[in-house]
């Protein structure tokens, strides 16, 4: 089985876990990035203005990427990970998702957070991946590989 780990992460926690994922399950790995870099006042959650904070609250918003997307038609499994913002994957994660034929693939996604769920975010995927996949919050090495092994990376 040939996976591929995209991830998207803008201060570091999703990419230390997502780069311990791929080591461990002999994963490719590629990292999302935005063509406008966001900067700190773009990710400041406490102002309502923020661009971070207004493209969460805009379910149309579709933030682009940087570069060109991997060739994913040799992968059988597709991992995507990403922060929580607001309880949802970052807008960019739909832009990218839509951008990509990820039909016959085994998919899951996972996040991290500063507490929040999967819950919200589990929602959305569903909704626009155009088959289910399993999605969990993850913190650590350990609890990610055990779940993955679970359901059959
Ligand atoms: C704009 C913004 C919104 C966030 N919203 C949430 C949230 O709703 N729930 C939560 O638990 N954490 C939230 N966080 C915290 C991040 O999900 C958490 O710090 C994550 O691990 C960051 O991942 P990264 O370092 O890969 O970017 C938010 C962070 C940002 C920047």
């Amino acid at each position: 089985m040939k996976i591929l780990l995209m991830y998207f992460s803008k201060t570091g926690t999703t990419k230390a876990l997502a780069e311990l994922i791929a080591n461990r399950l002999g994963a490719d790995i590629y990292q999302i990035q935005e063509e406008q870099a966001y900067t700190a006042a773009d990710l400041d959650w406490n102002v309502p203005t923020s661009r971070a904070n207004l493209e969460q609250g805009d379910e149309a918003s579709r933030p682009a990427y940087k570069g060109e997307l991997p060739d994913v038609s040799s992968y059988d499994q597709i991992i995507i990970g990403h922060p929580t913002w607001w309880g949802l994957p970052p807008r960019i994660i739909e832009t990218v998702i839509e951008d990509l034929d990820l039909s016959g693939k085994q998919l899951a996604s996972f996040a991290t957070s500063g507490g929040s769920s999967y819950a919200q975010a589990q929602t959305l995927m569903n909704q626009i991946l155009d088959h289910p996949a399993p999605g969990r919050v993850l913190s650590n090495e350990r609890d990610a590989i055990s779940w993955l092994t679970a359901i059959n990376f």
